[in-house]
C-alpha cells in the first residue's frame, strides 16, 4: 500500500486479452481481458452462469480435456501465449496447478498425497519427505497430521482434505493457483483456515479464486472482477469495487438486488 492506500499495481503474472471462449457455438466469455498481478489474489464473483468456472478453466487448459471447447484469443504467462497450439499442456499444468470445489484426496496415505505427484514431476526421492512436510507446513495443515503421515487421506476432515489438496498443490512449485469455490463444502471454522492459508500463499504464488461468496472475497481478495452473462463488467481493487463500484449492475449485484 502507498500512503493513500493504493496498491502500487505489480507486474502481472498473466496477462488475458481479447479472450472468447465456446461451448459448441455457445459463446460463454467474451472479448475478457484481464491481467492477474502476481503475488496477489484476484477473486472472480459474479452471479451463477456469468462464467467465473470457464474463464479460471482457460487459464490451465482444463477444457481441452472436453471436445467442442475452444477458446480463441491470448492468455498470456511468462510472456507466453498458453493457448498456443504448441503448448506442452503437463508444463503449464505444472505451473498453474488447480484446487477444485471438493476436496479430492487421492485413495492412499497423507504423505503419498502429495509425494505421487513429487515423483511424477521428477523431484529427487531424497527430496520427497522433506518437500512433503514444506508443502504440509505452507498449507497449514502440518501440525494436525505430522503424527499420522501413514494415515489415509481420505480420514481427514473435508476442511482438512481441502488443504491437503493445497498441499499436493504446492509441492509441484507452481506459480499461480487456481481455486475453483474451494470453501463451497466446508463448514465456517474450516473456511477461515483455508482463508488464512490462502492468505498466506499469495507471498509466493498468484492466486486466483471463483467464489459465489462476497464476504469471502472481500476477505480474501486484493483484486475483485465482477462478471455477468460472461462479460467482465468491471475489475479492480477489492475494496473499490465493494465500496466505490464504477458501474450500476455491479452496485445491483453486490448490494444484493439481484444474483
Ligand atoms: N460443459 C458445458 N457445455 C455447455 N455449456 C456450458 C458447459 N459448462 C458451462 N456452460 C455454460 O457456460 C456458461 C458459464 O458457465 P460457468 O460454469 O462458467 O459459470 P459460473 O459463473 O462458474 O456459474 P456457477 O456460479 O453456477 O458455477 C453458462 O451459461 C453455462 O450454462
Amino acid at each position: 500500500m502507498t500512503f493513500d492506500g493504493v496498491d502500487p499495481a505489480p507486474k502481472p503474472r498473466i496477462s488475458i486479452k481479447n479472450l472468447d471462449f465456446f461451448y459448441g457455438d455457445f459463446k460463454a466469455l467474451k472479448s475478457i481481458n484481464l491481467d492477474l498481478p502476481e503475488n496477489r489474489v484476484t477473486a472472480f464473483i459474479g452471479p451463477s452462469g456469468c462464467g467465473k468456472s470457464t474463464l479460471l478453466r482457460v487459464l490451465n487448459r482444463m477444457y481441452d480435456l472436453y471436445p467442442k471447447q475452444t477458446a480463441t484469443g491470448e492468455v498470456l504467462l511468462d510472456g507466453e501465449n498458453i493457448l498456443g497450439k504448441k503448448v506442452d499442456l503437463n508444463r503449464l499444468r505444472a505451473k498453474v496447478g488447480m484446487v477444485f470445489q471438493k476436496p479430492t484426496p487421492f485413495p492412499m496415505t497423507i504423505h503419498e498425497n502429495i509425494a505421487f505427484g513429487l515423483r511424477l514431476a521428477n523431484y529427487a526421492k531424497s527430496e520427497i519427505d522433506d518437500r512433503v512436510q514444506a508443502a504440509l507446513k505452507g498449507a497449514a495443515l502440518w501440525d494436525e497430521v505430522k503424527d499420522k503421515l501413514q494415515s489415509s487421506g481420505q480420514s481427514l476432515s473435508g476442511g482438512q482434505q481441502q488443504r491437503l489438496c493445497v498441499a499436493r498443490t504446492i509441492a509441484v512449485e507452481p506459480e499461480v493457483i487456481l481455486l475453483d469455490e474451494p470453501a463451497s463444502a466446508l463448514d465456517p471454522i474450516s473456511t477461515g483456515k483455508l482463508e488464512e492459508t490462502i492468505h498466506q500463499l499469495k507471498e509466493q504464488f498468484t492466486i486466483a479464486i471463483v467464489t459465489h461468496n462476497m464476504q469471502q472475497a472481500s476477505r480474501v481478495s486484493d483484486r475483485t472482477a465482477f462478471m455477468y452473462l460472461g462479460e467482465l463488467i468491471e475489475e479492480g481493487e477489492t475494496a473499490q469495487i465493494f465500496t466505490r463500484p464504477r458501474v450500476e449492475r455491479t452496485s445491483d449485484y453486490i448490494t444484493g438486488r439481484f444474483g
